[in-house]
């Protein structure tokens, strides 16, 4: 018998990230070296149709057990799935996340958590109240990369650390000044809680975070926000630059996000345009290469080192080759990781992860609430409401 502890999943909907998602869970975890917890596959919903949810466990080779459903409430009632991956856009998150949690239901619910910082502390308490697990899905958090940077910053590797600079942007823009995203597109809709900030900026944010905030010892301080915002004809916020300063600590954060200009405009593998986030100490300073929500490469440079204190470090990403669907070079983008820590607060009777627990994801979204109010930013009530209604539309409106 196994003595690898196992999760059945279920996903709710059916779009892009819940394909790649879905297809890293069914990897060997074996090939990253992970051998004592293992997912199943147990359900998927979309809420447009049975047959939309069948296409899509057929799409990621899922197994022939695998259940579909036509409407996310049957999904949340299977007493076969132990949890849920919310996998909708930004403006329906807090709804699909509050109907997993009162139908008993642990989650991980993609980034970002909610749309503003008093949906996601309604999101924690019902899961404290209800005794369950859940977590904002920021997979880059739980790559073994940014877990040997926190680390090394914690050991004082590169001495006390006063600032992180942090960039996501894209180069979407059109010669006619639009963005290559038509208006209903998720990035821009502001229905759909669009715009840079929420979609991308949250990663620039992540590793100011998971850095300046994260690595505090004791009583955390919280920083002071101050942001410049640029919209698009939506609505949504097309360029934003964030500063973010902890006086108590001498330490200031700057995270810029842009759907106009590229962080790696030389593609995402390469580090010619230089790094994307710089974390700079006393002793020294670690860059990390490549776009801030997958990043493969870092370098550690010590002050007045010598040429072999800098230390260049490639963290490719694992795939398994069994798996069919990606051609020869196998599946696996990274989001297993998170999959595998979600699975262990599971194993562990953990209802929040040390990797980013609640207290991080409110926090984040309070910071992100000051820019929005400072920016003018702000969506449709239905949205924003931190009130649940099973029946809301959000939730399929049955
Ligand atoms: N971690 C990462 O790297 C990434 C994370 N994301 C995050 O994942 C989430 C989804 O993004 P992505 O998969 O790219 O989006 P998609 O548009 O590809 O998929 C979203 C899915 O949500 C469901 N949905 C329900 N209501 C709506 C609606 N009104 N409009 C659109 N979709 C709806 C649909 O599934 P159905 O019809 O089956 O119900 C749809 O397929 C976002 O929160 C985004 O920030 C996105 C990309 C990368
Ligand atoms: O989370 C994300 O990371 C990758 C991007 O392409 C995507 O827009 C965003 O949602």
């Amino acid at each position: 018998m196994s003595s690898k502890y196992t999760v059945r999943w279920g996903i709710l909907a059916t779009g892009g990230i819940a394909t790649t998602f879905t297809k890293d869970l069914l990897t060997n975890p074996a090939i990253r070296d992970v051998h004592d917890v293992q997912h199943v596959l147990a359900a998927a919903a979309s809420s447009s149709s049975k047959s939309r949810a069948e296409a899509f466990i057929k799409d990621v080779s899922g197994p022939s057990t695998a259940k579909a459903y036509g409407s996310y409430h049957e999904l949340v009632q299977d007493p076969d799935v132990d949890i849920i991956y919310v996998a909708t856009p930004h403006s329906h998150h807090f709804q699909n996340t509050m109907l997993a949690l009162e139908h008993g239901k642990n989650v991980l619910c993609e980034k970002a958590f909610t749309v503003n910082a008093e949906q996601a502390k309604k999101l924690v308490e019902t899961a404290r109240a209800k005794k369950l697990f859940l977590m904002e899905a920021v997979w880059t958090r739980c790559f073994p990369m940014s877990i040997k940077i926190r680390e090394m910053v914690k050991e004082g590797v590169i001495g006390k650390v006063h600032r992180v600079t942090a960039d996501l942007s894209f180069a979407s823009a059109k010669d006619d000044g639009s963005l290559d995203f038509p208006d209903s597109h998720r990035m821009v809709n502001v229905d759909l809680a669009g715009g840079a900030l929420l979609d991308l900026g949250i990663y620039s944010l992540t590793w100011v975070y998971q850095i300046l905030y994260h690595c505090q010892e004791g009583k955390k301080e919280r920083p002071k926000v101050q942001a410049a915002v640029q919209k698009y004809k939506t609505g949504a916020d097309e360029m934003t630059s964030i500063l973010l300063n902890w006086p108590g600590h001498q330490s200031q954060g700057i995270a810029t996000t842009s759907l106009r200009v590229a962080t790696t405009p030389d593609g995402e593998g390469s580090p010619a345009a230089g790094p994307a986030a710089r974390i700079q100490g006393t002793k020294g300073e670690i860059q990390v290469f490549g776009p801030l929500y997958r990043p493969q490469q870092y370098r550690v440079i010590i002050v007045g080192g010598k040429k072999g204190q800098v230390e260049d470090v490639h963290c490719p990403i694992p795939t398994d080759k069994e798996r069919p669907g990606n051609g020869s070079g196998g599946v696996g983008h990274g989001m297993f990781w998170e999959a595998d820590e979600a699975a262990r607060c599971l194993r562990d009777g953990k209802l929040e992860s040390d990797i980013l627990n609640w207290d991080e994801s409110i926090v984040i979204m309070e910071a992100m609430d000051e820019v929005k109010k400072q920016g003018g930013l702000a969506y449709p009530e239905l949205i924003e409401t931190a009130v649940y209604d099973e029946k809301s539309p959000l939730n399929g409106g049955k």
